[in-house]
Formats: structure tokens, sequence, C-alpha cells
């Protein structure tokens, strides 16, 4: 399971990132693509990168396959899973921009700056089921795609074809699809950040006990719509924070909360599936900061004059 988050600072500076939830190691790092860099297509002309971008991911074949990803303009994009929904089309359609499914994630950070050009540019979309090369399976995501402005969630799926969703809450989680998630939330309409108050009930004093009465009921366990409901109320709620250091921590202190602990849930072949790390990018700083489940330090990652330049890859 995954869970993405995404809010602006005092001065409309971007926080956005992820949990990334799996078990199954696959030797992710923090990856800087440079401008000029070869991005070859399935279906388009090959052509080169013209913004440098920075996320988690690993090279295949020298093709640098993003989690989530994020470019030197502050417009970013995140893959969750998306089981039992997502479903691309088998093959590439005429008259359409065809994308293998991998491909979004450097299309959009490629060719746009902003969520609205992103979401002109998808009507004409189409995303085909095609796998990098034969040693990896399709993965059955759907996206998150945000800059300073406002966030969008893109799902393909049988039963709806592709939509495109204006994500008001700055929230991703799993499956069921995003409407789902959104009508889900109205039953946690009754949670409030101020405790309860006594109550009478047939001449009975009822007393709240201490804090946090309110929020009695804020799930607690590790399902999407539960992470959907606590990441989309504790969003909500936390205060807009001054600075990147307060951003970051408020940042981490949401996406830590739905944090998968190992041991806690294990999968259908037997692994345990935990929150493998937290990353967070800062599109006023252009930093990527990310921590693992095996090591809290606070990693920090910059898009530089340096090595936005390079020819290569920038491996960390
Ligand atoms: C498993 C990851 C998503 C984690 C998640 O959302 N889990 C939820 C589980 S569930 O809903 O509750 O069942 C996804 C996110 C990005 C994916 C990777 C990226 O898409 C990059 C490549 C793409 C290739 O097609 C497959 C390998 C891969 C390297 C993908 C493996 C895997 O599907 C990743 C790592």
């Amino acid at each position: 399971m995954c869970t993405g988050l995404r809010f602006t600072d005092d001065q409309g500076n971007l926080y956005f990132g992820r949990n990334l939830d799996v078990g199954q190691d696959y030797g992710e790092k923090v990856i800087v693509t440079p401008r000029n860099y070869p991005l070859p297509y399935k279906f388009l002309a090959d052509t080169k990168t013209s913004k440098a971008v920075i996320g988690m991911g690993i090279v295949v074949d020298g093709y640098p396959s993003y989690f989530d990803c994020f470019n030197e303009d502050g417009l970013g994009i995140a893959g969750l899973n998306f089981p039992h929904y997502a479903q691309f089309s088998k093959e590439p359609v005429n008259g359409k921009i065809n994308l293998a499914s991998y491909e979004i994630m450097l299309w959009v950070t490629q060719n746009f700056t902003t969520v609205k050009e992103v979401k002109e540019a998808l009507k004409n979309v189409n995303l085909v089921s095609e796998a990098i090369n034969s040693d990896f399976a399709v993965a059955p995501l759907h996206w998150i795609i945000s800059d300073n402005e406002e966030a969008i969630v893109v799902e393909v799926s049988k039963q709806y074809g592709m939509k495109v969703f204006e994500d008001k809450l700055g929230v991703l989680t799993n499956s069921p699809d995003f409407n789902w998630q959104v009508t889900n939330l109205g039953n946690y309409t009754g949670l409030s950040p101020h405790d309860a108050t006594l109550q009478n009930w047939n001449g009975q004093e009822v007393m709240p006990w201490g804090v946090g009465t309110g929020s009695l009921g804020l799930p607690g366990d590790s399902i999407p719509a539960s992470r959907f409901a606590k990441v989309a109320y504790l969003n909500a709620n936390y205060p807009t924070q001054k600075g990147e250091t307060a951003n970051v921590a408020k940042f981490f202190n949401i996406l830590k909360s739905v944090a998968m602990v190992k041991g806690s849930v294990i999968n259908n072949q037997g692994k345990d599936e935990y929150t493998v790390y937290t990353a967070c990018y800062s599109s006023k700083t252009k930093t990527y900061y990310c921590n693992y489940a095996t090591d809290f330090e606070l990693k920090k990652y910059t898009i530089t004059d340096e090595n936005l330049s390079l020819n290569k890859l920038t491996i960390y």
C-alpha cells in the first residue's frame, strides 16, 4: 500500500510526496535525471529530456523508471497501486498520444510545468498496457499529479475508462477508486479536533475523558480507505506552516502516522508489507527529503546547477 500527500506552505510552495509500502525490495534509489538525457518512448518519437527530474526509482536499461518524481519547475507525480481496477489499453489507438503506462511519469514531468497543462493534454492520451521489457510486469497504478496550485488524480479502469479528478484533499491511497474514497469520507464528518463536551443522559452526567475525544473513530488500521480518511483529516486540520523545516516536519508527521509497521501486515505471498520509505519534495528548494524503515535519518538530495547539466544520471 502506499499513501500520497501534498500541501502548500504560507507562501504557496509545494510539499509533495509519498509513503511506499511494499513487500518486495526493488533496490530503488534516489535518481536525478539531467536535462538532455535520452528519453525513448514505445509509441512516440524518441527525444531528450528538457527538464531535470528528481525522485525514487530504478534504472532499467538506462531508463530512469520512477516510483515518484518531481521536475525542476515544481511539477510532480507519484504512482500508487490500484489493484482490481487499473486496466490500460491493449493496443495503441490511432489519433491519440499513446504512452506505455510506465512512461507517464517522465512524459508529465518533461512536457509540462503546471497541472492545468497536464489536464488539457491528458484529454488526448491513451495509456497502453506495455512493460518496459520482458523482465517486468505492467504495474497496475493510478497517479497523483501536483504543482503549487492544485492536484489531480488520474485513473484508468475497465469500469470508467480514463478519469481525471480534482484532488482538493491532497491525498491518494489505493483501491477502491478515488471517487469511492471521497464518498466514504462522508462517514467521518462527525470527527472534530475539538474535545467532546459533557453530556447529560437521563440525568446521568457523562464526562469525556481527556483530550482527543472529538477524533474518536479516526481510523488507525492499514486498509487504503482508512489511510485515505486519516490523511485527508490530518491534512485538512494541520495548520499552515512557515519555513522549510516546519513544512517537512508536517509532511513526515502526517505520513508516518499511516506508515505500515513491519510485521503488522503480511501479504498473500507471505511477505511483510511495510513502509519502506517516506519521501517529500519541496518545490521551493528543489529538494527531495526521504528516510527509510531501517534508517530514520532524514536524507536530502537537491536538483543543483551541477547535477542538472551532467550527461548521465546521478544515482544516490
Ligand atoms: C508496488 C508499488 C506501489 C506500492 C503500493 O501502492 N502498494 C499497495 C498495495 S495494495 O494496493 O494495497 O495491494 C509500485 C509503485 C511504483 C511501481 C514501480 C514503477 O512503476 C516502475 C516499474 C514499472 C514496471 O512496469 C514494474 C516495476 C516497477 C519498478 C514498478 C514496481 C511496483 O509496481 C511499484 C514500486
